[in-house]
């Protein structure tokens, strides 16, 4: 990874994607890519079973180290090893523009996502420096920044075609060698999008899932509301079918992070997920395939208000709670620490047998 020797990371250049055009991908609508992803292969069972076995062998009390015990496991079995490792995890930040943004719903101007774009070039982001802390290979998607999504209160945000595309963007994101991904996000007005899709996939109000996104007032939090409400009238469909809730109330970086989430579902590749638009995303991907995010944990509870029952509402538990409410996978990539400990403690410990201590 480059370094200017101001401790900073940027992605490499042809990492950034400023216009990215339709990929190719297996699938050409909404029902294959959910009939792909349906038919993803399950974790590694045996080698859960080997890694339990091998756990309970090491040198400590059985299973005193609690959620690092268990994470381990569950990285064996989609690792597909009782030693896993995370030597090359990946980051992967999406971002999009929201005809939301009209609305008057953010309390930053649309223009901040792609002058972002640019600072996550230049090495200037917190993500730049958090993945350099953990070791990870950034890569940053600028999905069609010039083309905001429609006003979902008007109409749907994306054709199939478009949704389609940005699922591809994703699909066609995870590097070989991956042993450990992290999705995350830009796009200003996209805590409205996400908690539309979160008021469509889990029912209740639309108050129940917006929060304060960048800092909006409560002046700011009512319209949030008001053009969800809008948006599940105008977008009915969104409200009988995930996969339509992410096109009709999406945008294009949380169709990419559906679309590399469901892409390492399929390679299984484990998943830790970020903050409130990332588990939105995952959150899709889980209502339309059930098991669909069983290589996923979540790295963090945002500070966004909903964030904590969307978490609730899959079953999910977070490793870290810190306060964060940034997205970029800033809250995953700090996880990753967590979970490369994880691994090294279950693949590098010694045995009783082997350390000669009395078990
Ligand atoms: C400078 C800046 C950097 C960011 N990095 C992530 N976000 C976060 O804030 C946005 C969502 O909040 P809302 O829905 O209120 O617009 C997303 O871009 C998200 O990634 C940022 C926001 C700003 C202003
Ligand atoms: O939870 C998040 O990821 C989040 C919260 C607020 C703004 N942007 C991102």
């Amino acid at each position: 990874m480059p370094d200017e020797g101001l401790g900073r990371v940027r992605p490499e250049r042809n990492e950034i994607d400023m216009n990215a055009t339709t990929p190719l991908a297996p699938f050409s609508t909404l029902a294959e890519f959910r009939e792909i992803l349906a038919a993803a292969p399950d974790c590694d069972q045996a080698a859960r079973d080997a890694a339990e076995a091998r756990n309970d062998r090491l040198t400590k009390p059985p299973r005193s180290l609690g959620r690092l015990d268990d994470l381990a496991i569950w990285l064996s079995g989609w690792q597909g090893t009782p030693k896993p490792a995370v030597d090359n995890p990946q980051i992967s930040v999406f971002a999009g523009n929201h005809g939301v943004t009209q609305r008057g719903v953010s309390a930053y101007p649309a223009e901040v996502t792609e002058q972002m774009v640019l600072n996550f070039q230049a090495g200037g982001a917190a993500i730049n420096q958090i993945a350099r802390s953990v070791g990870a290979r950034l890569t940053v998607h600028a999905i069609d920044l010039d083309r905001p999504t429609a006003d979902f209160t008007q109409g749907p945000a994306m054709t199939e075609a478009e949704c389609v595309a940005a699922l591809a963007v994703g699909w066609n994101a995870l590097l070989a060698g991956t042993d450990l991904l992290v999705a995350g996000e830009m796009g200003i007005g996209n805590t409205t999008a996400a908690a539309a899709i979160a008021t469509a996939l889990f029912g209740g109000e639309p108050r129940d899932w917006v929060g304060r996104g960048t800092g909006v007032d409560e002046s700011g939090m009512s319209r949030k509301a008001e053009a969800i409400a809008e948006g599940l009238a105008a977008n009915p469909v969104a409200s009988e079918d995930p996969l339509e809730a992410l096109r009709c109330l999406g945008g294009r970086e949380i169709a990419a992070m559906a679309g590399i989430i469901a892409r390492a579902r399929v390679e299984r590749v484990p998943v830790i997920l970020d903050g409130f638009i990332c588990t939105a995303a995952a959150a899709v991907l889980a209502k339309a395939v059930p098991g669909a995010i069983d290589h996923a944990q979540a790295g963090h509870q945002s500070a966004e208000a909903a964030h904590r029952n969307m978490l609730l509402r899959l079953e999910l538990d977070p490793i870290l709670t810190l306060g964060m409410r940034l997205g970029e996978a800033s809250g995953a990539g700090v996880a990753i620490g967590v979970v490369r400990a994880a691994a090294a403690c279950q693949s590098g410990m010694a045995s009783f047998a082997e350390a000669g201590v009395t078990g």
